[in-house]
């Protein structure tokens, strides 16, 4: 892991863990099309491809940068590993011949949500992340008392504070 987080350039190594997030199994003809991986976890700050080996031709994986792409092609004979940032479009062309055989895991930098930040910008935040996470007390808790208008706002309120 603390190689892992230095190489993808991470502070806290030691904070990283990784969970499996999927096994797929690509037959002649199947891709994965082009997307980002960001949206999985709010602690996730990579993606883990560990290809297993197994012949096949075809199905290489492509991770588009601000450089460009690369272009990675899954060994027939040993386990490969591909990480990257998970906001970085990738895909996988379609396979060939054979079956190329990939475990995806999700990256997670623990305790990253948190972590104290002193700044004023994150003082800010936090307090209006406070302010608008607090339920707002009826004045018309008795429900006989509530006015059509209130359901709605005590919905969007109560659904903030979860
Ligand atoms: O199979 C691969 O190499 C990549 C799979 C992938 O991008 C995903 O599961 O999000
Ligand atoms: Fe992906």
């Amino acid at each position: 892991m603390a190689h892992l987080g230095a190489a993808i350039g991470i502070q806290h190594p030691t904070r990283l863990r990784v969970e499996l997030h999927s096994m797929l199994v690509y037959g002649k003809g199947q891709f994965f099309a082009a997307h980002q991986d960001s949206e999985r976890h709010d602690d996730m700050v990579a993606t883990l491809v560990l290809a297993l080996p197994s012949k096949h031709t075809g199905g290489e994986l492509v991770v588009h940068g601000r450089d460009g792409a690369q272009e990675y092609a899954a060994s027939r004979e040993e386990l490969s590993l591909v990480v990257f940032y998970p906001d970085r479009h990738h895909e996988v062309l379609p396979v060939r011949t054979g079956h190329r055989i990939t475990l995806t895991f999700n990256v997670l930098q623990e305790g990253v949500s948190d972590v104290t930040l002193d700044g004023p910008v994150e003082q800010a935040t936090a307090l209006l992340r406070a302010h608008f996470s607090t339920a707002i007390t009826s004045p018309y808790s008795d429900k006989s008392e509530t006015p059509t208008a209130w359901p709605s706002c005590s919905t969007t309120n109560t659904a903030a504070a979860d």
